[in-house]
């Protein structure tokens, strides 16, 4: 393997975690290298672990955050308070925002605070065992892209609005205070380094940290037993050492608790000698997963998404339906388009997996989504006024409405240079590895999801046109037998 220290560097993490007060980690397991499955560093069981095993306890006073890192007594004043209303938690800030830094931003300042400490920190064993190279969405190049075809995460990656970012609230103070950031003697970082660096602790905090519920703010009971990690912003974000050597799936065997003084990571189900304890990171697709964590998985496959944009719906619509542009254009200018929705997610609306972390249940699209159907019927409505004609009654509003979707999803699905049948095939072939291989797997669940849409769409128009037979046939047998 390339770093022939990483074993080392594992060991002496581990031995330093086991010196932090208050710190546990089970005789049964051990930290591993898998990075010949593409996993990095994992933690495994020894031997058989029964279900409810404490694996390991990380003290709160080993976290790193604003709270325990002395960065925020050197910069009083420079941190927001910890509970922020900053709604999704990720580098998409668009630089421009003045005022306190959020959750995201301290965090940043602390993780690279704490990294030019270097020896000098006290999670130095920690900063050993982070990633320098990742595999998210983040880092790929154009080629490595264009694999995604015309998958709608593309657009979501942010690479420019983070640097905006970084240059805006991240450099500035880093800079003004760089007596402070930087340990006395020690090389001071270009522009170009630091944005690199921040970009790097950007990436590994959005893999790695962790949203820390605090048990003193009383949390709600009923959230208590939540296996999803709360990334709403409303909670301080922390990196919790040897809670994020554990890898995660949608099926699942430990779980993180949080406590007063510490974080406690328990087997929920049992697990057998020379399994992986996994954890969980939420109900995400793969197209989700490659953006934030770098990986695809079978299990995620489940929560797979599709968008579709609504300038493909309008096109569908203009196909299915027969009005003259003059009709089209008044229905249209009745609207204000930014009342209208510019995309609509289909997902599968699965059910979380249990308490065991197991997932039980069907994996089939069971609907379409409301918010576009009723976009389109309210566009359908107005059309209606102007031309009765064009659509006399529900029935047939139904009809074109679902015509409208099916459609709408072949013209989406026409936009993915190769079908499913020729991905899987790459897929089956072992042809693609890395980066391409997994852009492979998350377009090819797109696909997925628009072909079930479309059985899905035509299914319906059947039960329409079959709804009305019904409703029509009784009257015509009360006919017959007067
Ligand atoms: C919290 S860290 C887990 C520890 C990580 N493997 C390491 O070596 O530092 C999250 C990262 O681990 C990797 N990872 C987590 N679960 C994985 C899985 N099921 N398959 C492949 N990689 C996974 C991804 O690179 C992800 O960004």
């Amino acid at each position: 393997m390339a770093d022939p220290t990483f074993n080392e560097k594992s060991a002496k993490f581990l031995a330093w975690f086991k010196t932090l007060p208050g710190a546990s980690f089970h005789e049964d397991i051990e930290i591993r290298d898998l990075r010949s499955d593409g996993r990095g560093r994992g933690i495994i069981a020894k031997t058989d672990i029964p279900e409810d095993t404490v694996l390991f306890t990380i003290p709160r006073a080993a976290i790193i955050n604003t709270q325990t890192s002395e960065l925020a007594q050197k910069l009083p004043g420079a941190f927001a308070p910890t509970v922020l209303d900053d709604t999704d938690n990720e580098a998409d800030d668009d630089g421009t925002e003045s005022g306190p830094p959020d959750n995201w931003v301290s965090l940043i300042l602390v993780m690279i605070y704490e990294y030019l400490q270097g020896e000098n920190s006290r999670w130095k064993r920690y900063f050993d065992v982070l990633p320098t190279g990742f595999d998210t969405l983040m880092w790929w190049s154009d080629a490595d892209l264009d694999w995604l075809q015309a998958s709608s995460i593309v657009a979501k990656i942010g690479k420019d609005d983070a640097d905006s970012m970084f240059r805006a609230r991240i450099l500035p103070i880093v800079e003004q205070n760089a007596h402070i950031f930087y340990p006395c003697g020690a090389e001071k970082l270009s522009e170009d380094e630091l944005i690199l660096l921040a970009h790097r602790i950007g990436s590994t905090i959005m893999a790695y940290a962790f949203d820390l519920e605090n048990d003193e703010d009383g949390a709600d009971p009923e959230e208590e037993d939540e296996w999803v990690e709360d990334r709403e912003g409303k909670i301080l974000m922390g990196m919790v050492p040897m809670a994020d050597i554990l890898n995660a799936d949608a099926e699942f065997n430990a779980h993180v608790s949080h406590e007063e003084d510490s974080l406690t990571v328990t087997a929920i189900r049992p697990i057998a000698a020379g399994q992986e304890i996994l954890n969980y990171y939420g109900p995400l697709g793969n197209g989700e997963l490659l953006r934030r964590y770098g990986y695809t998985s079978i299990h995620h496959a489940r929560y797979d998404v599709v968008e579709v944009p609504w300038n493909l719906v309008v096109s569908a619509l203009k196909q299915v339906l027969p009005v003259d542009n003059t009709i089209w254009g008044q229905a249209s200018a009745q609207f204000d388009p930014e009342d209208f929705e510019d995309a609509f997610v289909i997902d599968r609306d699965l059910d979380e997996p249990d308490s065991q972390g197991q997932y039980h249940g069907s994996k089939t699209l069971k609907s379409l989504p409301e918010d576009l159907r009723e976009q389109i019927n309210t566009i359908l409505k107005a059309i209606r006024k102007l031309s009765p004609a064009t659509i006399p009654d529900k029935q047939r509003r139904d009809e074109i409405c679902l015509s409208a979707m099916g459609r709408a999803f072949e013209l989406k699905l026409a936009e993915y240079p190769t079908s499913t049948a020729q991905d899987e095939k790459l897929l089956s072939s072992n042809t693609v590895s890395g980066r391409p291989r997994m852009a492979v797997f998350v377009r090819y669940g797109e696909k997925l999801i628009l072909q079930e849409a479309i059985s899905l769409a035509s299914e319906k128009i059947n039960g329409v046109i079959v709804s009305h037979d019904e409703d029509i046939q009784p009257s015509a047998k009360r006919l017959r037998t007067k």
